[in-house]
């Protein structure tokens, strides 16, 4: 199957070149850009240097002819403009960015401080978070994938909420991310001198990520209130860790959150759940679409301590747009997705 990449000359674009141009079932027809059109992709990226595609305008039009599915790879605020003549052609979206996953318009509006995507666009798009709604993406026309904290984050606590263990008050959500997740233009918070040796929190209580986990918990949990949630740069490229502290309706064992945790997520591949007292770091997940999660019962406080660690441009964002395309297709989800993580 023919697809499209918007915004290929981003992070995320770029991630998603690496993981298509290898895919056993898709062929990219076409690569575009806002600002660059006329050049070779490999001219501003010379690790892909034996590749020949040349960079082309955004016309949803032009691009309905050539691909069954587009990759949305842009900055916030761009898909809320471009999706509805996308979905119009009938061509389906993949919507990397945080445009059409808040189901409120006013709700977006308020983190995002974008104007919100057509009520018809949000109606439609699925979100995209693979372990938790294959049913529903396989159907869908729009998906609004995940952002990379809140894939962390929710994979992490899915089986406390859906099985009904969390109490769902006052959960503590303290997640880290490599620079990376910033995207490729630099900026003054994000540049080397800034981040080496550093470690920084931001956006503390506006994160635009805490109604998308809330949204996301609430679905799973009737009675879940809101979160304590920060996130930090941590001076490495690739990576995202998010622990979170859960306090729980029953006293249990760390044995026993540890066979909840593997009965939930048998048969789904992509999140490995860690040995007892083993926990995961972010380098046993680089480069690849895998979570690893480690869990832990602290009898003291009566809460979970949960650990996820994701690649942010892999499961957190271009490997989760892959495997909501492989289910999309109707093809194995792990299809072009399994490759071992980068190590050392
Ligand atoms: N980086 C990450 O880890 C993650 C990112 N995301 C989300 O994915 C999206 C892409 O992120 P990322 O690749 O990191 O960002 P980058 O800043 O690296 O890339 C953004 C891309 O969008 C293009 N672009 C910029 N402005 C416009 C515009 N007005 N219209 C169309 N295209 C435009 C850019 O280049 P050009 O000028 O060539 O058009 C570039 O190709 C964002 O919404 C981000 O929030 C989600 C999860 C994780
Ligand atoms: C390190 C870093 O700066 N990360 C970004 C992630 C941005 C992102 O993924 O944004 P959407 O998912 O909302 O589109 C941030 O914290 O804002």
């Amino acid at each position: 199957m023919k697809v499209s990449i918007v915004g290929a000359t981003g992070y995320g674009g770029l991630e998603l070149i690496r993981l298509l141009k290898n895919h056993p079932h898709f062929e990219i027809a076409s690569l575009h850009t806002s600002s660059k059109f006329g050049r070779q992709i490999h001219e501003d990226n010379p690790h892909l240097r034996h590749l020949e595609y040349a960079l082309e305008e955004i016309d949803p039009e032009k691009i309905s002819k050539k691909s069954e599915i587009v990759f949305l790879a842009t900055p916030s605020g761009v898909s809320a403009k471009l999706a509805r003549a996308f979905y119009q052609l009938g061509v389906k979206i993949i919507d990397l960015s945080g445009d059409l996953r808040l189901k409120n318009p006013e709700e977006y509006e308020e983190w995002y401080k974008h104007s919100a995507a057509p009520v018809e666009v949000l109606d439609e798009a699925v979100y995209g978070l693979s372990e938790w709604n294959a049913k529903h993406i396989k159907q869908a026309k729009i998906v609004a994938n995940p952002g990379c904290y809140p894939t962390a984050t929710l994979l992490g606590l899915a089986p406390l909420y859906t099985e009904q263990w969390a109490e769902g008050k006052d959960v503590i959500v303290d997640a880290k991310s490599g620079v990376s997740g910033a995207g490729k233009s630099p900026s003054a918070g994000t540049h080397y001198s800034e981040i080496n040796e550093n470690l920084k929190i931001y956006k503390v209580h506006q994160h635009q990520h805490i109604p998308e986990i809330e949204q996301q918990l609430a679905n799973w949990l009737q009675d879940s209130g809101p979160i304590s949630f920060s996130t930090h740069l941590v001076p490495m490229t690739r990576g995202i860790m998010s622990t979170m502290y859960v306090k729980l309706r029953k006293r249990t064992t760390t044995k026993e959150l540890l066979d909840l945790y593997k009965t939930v997520y048998e048969g789904h591949p992509f999140v490995r759940i860690q040995p007892q007292d083993a926990f995961p770091c972010t380098k046993q997940v680089y480069g690849s679409n895998f979570c690893d999660i480690g869990v832990a019962f602290d009898e003291r406080t009566n809460k979970a301590t949960i650990v996820s660690v994701i690649d942010n441009l892999m499961k957190g964002a271009a490997g989760q747009a892959v495997q909501n395309a492989n289910i999309l297709l109707g093809a194995e989800e792990t299809a072009g997705l399994l490759n071992i993580p980068l190590y050392p």
